[in-house]
């Protein structure tokens, strides 16, 4: 045997240059990877790495590179990329295949163990990261709670109460010294004060006139990001940096724990209110009505309630703000919108039968802007909280658009992308036209699966409701008591994470209106 293969060795050493070699391997690599491109549709999938390299070259304008890639390939493409470990799956805008993940077979489709390992530290088992019946028992809870008339009328108060006692003095403050403020960090203040006080009963006081900087908003924030970072890199970086507790995750770890401690502090707190009064019929915050909820039951430990509201507080924190932030930066590009909304809300407040000085708007008054829930809508359609979102494959699939989807594929679905696809919204798709929410002088609100802005099915956001009020709230009082001016020569760009930031902010100036001409601009 060695005799034969020695002559043949000896000749290709001797006639085969190892570039030749070399050059023959990526050949075969590239050829395969052409009629990869031409049999398939999607990107260029690179040799090992597959679609790796592409995505590091587009990291920059990320939505918009994937918004382009799925409208030549129709709607879906597959995906693999290797690094340091396997991915695989589709990318998708298609509403049918949203759907049939969301809905139709909502138990395949699962957020999965691949995003609960990752958030497991910050989050444990709290309705964002938990799936199956640990899931279904917080969301009913929580569903209970939050659709109760109890909630919605604390809610109303907390919101109006932190719009008219802060946030409207931080800009009267800012109006008056003809200064400029970073609008995006007010609302990013507004909406986490507010939603520990729906959640936990507690305001941080991050929006206090001096904005200062709060221990625990700010280990919240942290933790988040550093959680984040988790899905950047391979599991063998990040685990041993856990044990090893080094680096980042020597950081993760300390953030979690201030987070951690005031949680349980305020968990332990309520529960010994709760003993000493007897019960805690005159809190109506979440973690006090589940509290009393659960009294004969003792289904809710305290664990689960720390747990439940930090994942509450992750959901509704950044979600409200950034969507204010796009939202008037859309005022100042479109001031017909603008115009508008000012006609609606002057309205209102004309009919009104008694005059005052200080407007301060009730719930029913809210829900008669129509056309500024159609704005806020609409802003959200092009610049979503949440731009892409993914589900996990428990057991091979075919979505609806005959993608063929393996056991532990990931299938990521593009919410910003869908705005642009002129498929699901027409030619307009890209234009800022609030009109199109509104039939005869009304809302008329969209479906779910082709307007994922707040998910859909089962697990569709529970706060949307309590958002849309927020927004409203904060939008149509600033809006009546001030022109929004952006400053000039700023940015304006999102930053490539999993919540639509603005990446540079959007400073503004304030200029107060007069409020008996409401129309002038
Ligand atoms: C404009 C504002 C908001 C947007 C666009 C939004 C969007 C979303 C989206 C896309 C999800 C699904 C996330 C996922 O499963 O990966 C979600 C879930 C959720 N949201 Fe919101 N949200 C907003 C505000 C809020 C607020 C203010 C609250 C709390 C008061 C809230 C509470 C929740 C909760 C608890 C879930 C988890 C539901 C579940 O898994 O069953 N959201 N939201």
């Amino acid at each position: 045997m060695l005799q034969a293969i020695y002559p043949l060795w000896k000749y290709v050493a001797e006639h085969v240059a190892f570039a030749d070699i070399a050059m023959g391997i990526m050949l075969v690599f590239i050829s395969r990877a052409a009629i990869q491109r031409l049999t398939s549709h999607g990107p260029f999938l690179w040799p090992v790495f597959g679609i790796i390299p592409t995505i590091f070259m587009n990291m920059n304008r990320i939505y918009d590179w994937a918004t382009d890639e799925l409208a030549r390939s129709g709607g879906t493409f597959e995906y693999r990329g290797m690094w340091f470990g396997r991915a695989y799956g589709a990318i998708t805008v298609d509403p049918a295949n949203i759907e049939y993940m969301l809905k139709t077979r909502f138990t395949n489709f699962p957020k999965g163990k691949y995003y609960r390992e990752r958030f497991a530290d910050f989050l444990g088992a709290g309705i964002f990261n938990a799936d199956d019946e640990v899931w279904k028992d917080q969301r009913r809870a929580a569903t209970a709670e939050m659709h109760s008339s109890r909630f919605a009328e604390y809610s109303a108060r907390t919101i109006r109460e932190l719009v008219h006692d802060k946030l409207l003095r931080i800009l009267e403050k800012v109006a008056e010294s003809k200064g400029c403020v970073d609008l995006q960090d007010v609302f990013l203040r507004f909406t986490f004060d507010n939603i520990c006080t729906a959640a936990f009963g507690v305001d941080p006081g991050c929006l206090a006139v001096d904005l200062p900087e709060v221990p625990f908003a700010k280990a919240f924030e942290q933790a988040t990001e550093l959680t984040l970072f988790r899905f950047t890199v391979p599991p063998f970086v990040w685990k041993p940096m856990k044990v090893l507790n080094v680096g980042s995750e020597k950081q993760l770890k300390v953030v979690i724990r201030t987070v951690h401690e005031f949680a349980e502090k305020t968990v332990s707190d309520r529960r010994a209110d709760f003993r000493k009064l007897n019960g805690l019929n005159e809190r109506s915050d979440l973690l006090s009505r589940l509290m009393q909820a659960d009294d004969l039951k003792s289904r809710f430990s305290d664990t689960f309630l720390k747990d439940f509201c930090i994942s509450f507080i992750l959901a509704g924190r950044d979600t409200s703000s950034v969507a204010l932030a796009w939202f008037f930066w859309l005022l100042h590009t479109h001031p017909t919108v603008e115009n508008r909304i000012l006609d609606e809300i002057n309205k209102i407040v004309k009919q009104r039968t008694t005059k005052t000085d200080n407007v301060v708007f009730s719930v029913d008054e809210l829900k008669k802007m129509e056309y500024l829930q159609a704005a806020l809508s609409e802003s959200l359609r092009l610049y979503p909280s949440v731009p892409v979102d993914f589900k996990e494959v428990i057991e091979d699939d075919v979505l609806p658009d005959g993608t063929y989807v393996k056991k532990g594929a990931r299938v990521i679905y593009s919410i910003y992308s869908m705005a642009r696809t002129e498929s699901i919204w027409g030619k307009d798709c890209r234009e800022f036209r609030p009109e199109r929410w509104i039939k005869d002088g009304f809302f008329m609100s969209e479906n779910q699966y082709k307007y994922a802005v707040f998910n859909a099915g089962p697990r569709l956001c529970i706060g949307k409701k309590f958002a849309y009020m927020q927004m409203k709230m904060v939008a149509a009082n600033i809006l009546l008591r001030y022109h929004v001016v952006v400053v000039a020569g700023q940015e304006i760009a999102p930053k490539m994470t999993t919540t639509l930031y603005m990446k540079n902010g959007l400073k503004v100036r304030f200029k107060p209106r007069d409020i008996e001409g409401l129309n002038s601009i």
